[in-house]
């Protein structure tokens, strides 16, 4: 049943929340990051254990289940507190590293990554954060110009160069790869502020406010290539009573299937605009007054199948219309305000018609094609 599912999308997306998605957005980061980690410190297990390190190797245990902890926690949407274990974890496991080994094989370098990763705990306020970030970032510092003498020994120090190579670019790649999602969310964020500011979250068409923008760069363009402008106001007639009767939920929905009804009629050249509560004002480029009655012709069949596949409303839904062709000496406004009176003397000539502004009115032939009763 149409309007019913309608309504029941409409309550969904009522739903919908903003905080779930910036979550989501850093559990990506977090999902991505954590199992190399955890990976990187089971590797560090048997490395540790047999070059004679049993402490670091029992460290790296204690690490992967910290990691797995975090893991888990961020899936239950727990995402601050899992950076705040991974901040320490990380700053554990530099410090003690380095104090055991010293500086050569370059786990202090994790400190940089994590400074990265502790800005994005946003439950902490932001100078915690600042300072978290910096004391990681100055750990590193300390740990990396040689803090601790080395306690131990290592084996194989001639490979302890290629160690710092490895754990550099992990490090690096990890930073570069935590912030590139970063910078995915953030501009993900940016369009979806700018489809916010442009267009109506009810019935997905342009709003007023981008409505004329666009009306605005149709006027120059037509203006510089010599192009006629048609300009047309829709109101849904009696919507009021569609609201009393079946409830505004109700009358959303109609508002929605009567915008995809006029927007699959226009071309993709042309813009529809939501341009009040039930009102529209579609803007035709390129045409003239009688390419614009034409195509709202197609509209009447369009609204006749919406009735038809509809078992809710008991009469069918119909459109009045007003249509105005620009002309190069007026501006765009004057255009609109003739579309405008257009459309009211549709309404007060009984609604379900067309009119042409400057008195051209014309009844609508097909205004008996809704009116059939079912
Ligand atoms: N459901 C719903 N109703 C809306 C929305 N925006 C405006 N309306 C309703 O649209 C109705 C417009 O009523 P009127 O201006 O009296 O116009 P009408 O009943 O369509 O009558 P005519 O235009 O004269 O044919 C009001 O009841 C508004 O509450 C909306 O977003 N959703």
């Amino acid at each position: 049943m149409h309007v019913i599912d309608g309504v029941k999308q409409l309550f969904q997306s009522a739903n919908y929340n903003r905080s779930t998605q910036t979550d989501y957005h850093r559990l990506q980061v977090i999902l991505f990051i954590a199992p190399i980690a955890a990976l990187v410190h089971i590797l560090l297990i048997p490395f540790f254990y047999f070059t004679g390190v049993e402490l670091l190797a029992g460290l790296n245990c204690i690490s992967v289940l910290l990691w797995v902890y975090g893991i888990r926690l961020s899936k239950q949407y727990r995402i601050d507190l899992a950076i705040q274990i991974f901040c320490c974890e990380v700053l554990l496991h530099s410090v003690v590293v380095s104090y055991y080994l010293g500086p050569d094989p370059g786990f202090q370098y994790y400190l940089w990554s994590m400074s990265a990763l502790a800005v994005m705990d946003t439950s902490s306020s932001r100078i915690r954060v600042f300072i978290t970030a910096i004391l990681l970032v100055l750990v590193f510092a300390l740990l990396n110009v040689g803090l601790f003498e080395p306690l131990f020994e290592f084996p194989f120090s001639e490979y302890l160069l290629y160690m710092k190579l490895v754990n550099m670019l992990v490090s690096g790649m990890l930073s570069i790869l935590a912030i590139m999602i970063m910078r995915g969310f953030h501009l993900n964020q940016q369009a979806e502020l700018r489809k916010l500011a442009d267009i109506d979250s009810l019935t997905g068409l342009y709003n007023r406010r981008q409505g004329g923008v666009l009306l605005e760069q149709a006027y120059l363009q037509a203006l510089r290539k010599k192009q006629q402008i048609t300009v047309v106001m829709a109101d849904i007639d009696r919507f009021k009573q569609i609201n009393d009767r079946y409830g505004h939920a109700v009358g959303d929905i109609v508002l929605c299937q009567i915008a995809d009804a006029l927007k699959a009629t226009i071309r993709k050249s042309d813009a529809l605009i939501r341009w009040g509560g039930e009102e529209f004002l579609i803007l035709l480029s390129d045409a003239s007054a009688g390419d614009a009655e034409t195509l709202l012709e197609k509209v009447y069949p369009r609204l006749e199948q919406l009735y038809a596949d509809d078992e809710i409303l008991d009469s069918p839904v119909t459109l009045s219309f007003g249509i105005a062709q620009w002309s190069a000496d007026e501006p765009i406004e004057q255009t609109i305000m003739r579309a405008d009176n257009a459309l009211y003397v549709s309404k007060q000539e009984g609604r379900n018609r067309i009119t042409l502004a400057d008195g051209m009115g014309c009844d609508n032939p097909f205004v008996n094609l809704v009116q059939s009763g079912k």
